[in-house]
């Protein structure tokens, strides 16, 4: 699914207008209608609702529903700040029906107890921070203590650029129109953004289409159709030689989760390539795994082989000793094979960066934040973090994937995929093993690296969920997302 900027949105709205063809204001009211469907559906018990309009089309949009609301039996208030707007707010104020309470607001709601409030103070027309009265009344919203449901946009945010006011709206849902907006993906924003959610309002489909955007969000029917199905015919043989260089004295569990992973994402044959300490301990725990075992006992120092092997993933359990990262560098120029590196071997290219020139094209870098600052630089925000990996990923021809919340996947040519599934339950230690194994085997099937670090990306997240559905995020591990693999698998395969 496309993000688009919001005046790539306002271009839609447009367009759809004029070649549905359909009047501005119907518009607004198929909108505001879908938006009352999510309401309804969300808060069945008829409870009081309290719609704080500006007067922009954001607020017509709040008038709408409201109208929609108190015919569905709500008992509904309106709060605007003024009682004169933008065109279709004028109409939309006109429709207000008797028996709406209204209200026009200078910088005070009053008291408001109970029941829940609607944000339709700004939509995606804020233009500068909200200060003043404003400021006040959004002040006010946020000491609320019912829900508050955002229309669009929490007032306050920005769809494209960072936050830049004290005043922001911290809405518990935001229902967006159309599609997802940039800033969701965005961190910092959570705390106002809420739970999200899209709305359909039937802007021309055709239309955003053929807009180019190079953001998109991942959806499962993405990773439906790009999930590669087993072939009849197929043998170990044909569904990968993968290759696993990781572990350590003391960090052999990331090696055995990743192996698990692998095995687990459909890794026909898999290598361990271990130093000596890990040899007993990848055979006993991971029987299905071949080892391949260094003379050195603690750590690796010596060059691999990758020959007859499909795929590579480089990282897991490592260590960063200075003989280890000259035996990386070793690695990095032999490979000939598509490869994912992660952990401690981006942590050894970030201070030893000539490494980069020898990396292959198309190599998958799976760092989270902190490991891309060391990477790239620190980064002011998220927004400008994603600029930097997009550069980055363009600049040295790597794959990034950014791990987070919204895991981002950045290709060569700067695009970037948003993943959609996961939870805070699986920042906990050897996630990113799990990844790192899930996609080292999809690379060895034959999935291109971009599309292996999408789905790989998608597939631990769905893991995860499934994982936290049955366990609860606290008490899942790494092992819950291997042992939730199948079923994740087996979720996206069924049609
Ligand atoms: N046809 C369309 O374009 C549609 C638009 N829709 C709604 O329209 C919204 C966008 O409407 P608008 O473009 O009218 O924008 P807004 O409703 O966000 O408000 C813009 C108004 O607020 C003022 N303003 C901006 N920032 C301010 C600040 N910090 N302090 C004080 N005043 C400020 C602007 O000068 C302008 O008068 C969307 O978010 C969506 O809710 C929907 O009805 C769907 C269809
Ligand atoms: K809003």
């Amino acid at each position: 699914m496309k993000i688009l900027s919001s005046s790539q949105i306002r271009d839609a709205d447009k367009h759809t207008i004029e070649n549905e063809p359909i009047e501005s204001i119907d518009l607004m009211e198929r909108a505001s209608a879908s938006f009352s469907k999510w309401f309804i559906g969300e808060f069945p018990g008829k409870c009081k609702v309290h719609v704080v309009s500006g007067k922009g089309n954001n607020g017509g949009d709040g008038l709408a529903v409201a109208r929609i609301l108190k015919r569905n039996g709500y008992e509904v208030k309106v709060y605007t700040t003024s009682d004169e707007g933008s065109e279709d707010f004028n109409i939309n104020f006109h429709r207000l029906p008797e028996g709406i309470e209204r209200k026009v607001v200078d910088d005070s709601l009053g008291s408001i107890e109970t029941g829940v409030l609607i944000d339709a103070l700004f939509g995606s027309g804020l233009d500068r921070p909200i200060e003043g009265r404003y400021a006040k009344i959004v002040k006010e919203i946020n000491q609320f203590a019912g829900q508050v449901v955002s229309i669009d946009i929490p007032s306050g945010v920005y769809a494209d650029n960072p936050v830049d006011g004290e005043h922001v709206v911290e809405a518990t849902h935001t229902v967006s129109f159309q599609l997802p907006k940039l800033a969701f993906f965005m961190a910092e924003n959570e705390k106002f953004v809420g739970d999200w959610h899209v709305v359909d309002i039937g802007l021309d489909q055709n239309f955003i289409d053929h807009t180019d955007s190079r953001i998109h969000m991942v959806t499962l029917e993405d990773v439906r159709s790009y999930l590669k199905k087993p072939a009849k015919f197929s043998h170990k043989g044909n569904m990968g030689r993968s290759m696993l260089i990781c572990g350590s004295s003391g960090k052999m569990g990331a090696c055995i989760i990743a192996a698990r992973a692998a095995l687990r994402s459909g890794a026909g044959l898999l290598t361990c390539y271990v130093p000596a300490v890990g040899e007993n301990i990848i055979q006993t725990a991971v029987p299905e795994a071949m080892a391949m075992v260094s003379t050195f006992q603690d750590y690796h120092v010596e060059e691999a082989n990758f020959k007859g092997m499909d795929a590579v993933g480089i990282g897991p359990g490592l260590g960063t000793e200075d003989q280890t990262e000259m035996a990386l560098r070793k690695w990095i120029k032999q490979l000939e094979v598509p490869a994912v590196i992660d952990a401690d071997g981006l942590n050894m290219i970030s201070s030893r960066p000539d490494i980069l020139k020898h990396v292959p094209e198309g190599t998958i870098f799976t760092p989270h934040p902190k490991e891309f600052s060391r990477l790239a630089g620190e980064a002011e925000d998220s927004f400008k973090r994603l600029e930097m990996a997009r550069e980055y990923a363009k600049k040295h021809k790597v794959i990034i994937v950014l791990k987070g919340a919204y895991t981002a996947v950045f290709d060569t040519e700067g695009s970037v995929y948003f993943n959609s599934t996961g939870n805070p339950g699986m920042a906990t230690g050897g996630s990113g093993d799990a990844l790192t194994g899930i996609i080292t085997a999809l690379l060895g099937q034959g999935y291109s690296s971009k599309w292996a670090a999408i789905v790989g990306v998608f597939i631990h997240g769905l893991a995860g969920d499934e994982a936290a559905e049955d366990l609860g995020c606290i008490s899942m591990t790494a092992t819950d997302i291997i042992d939730y693999l199948p079923d994740a698998f087996r979720h996206v395969e069924m049609r």
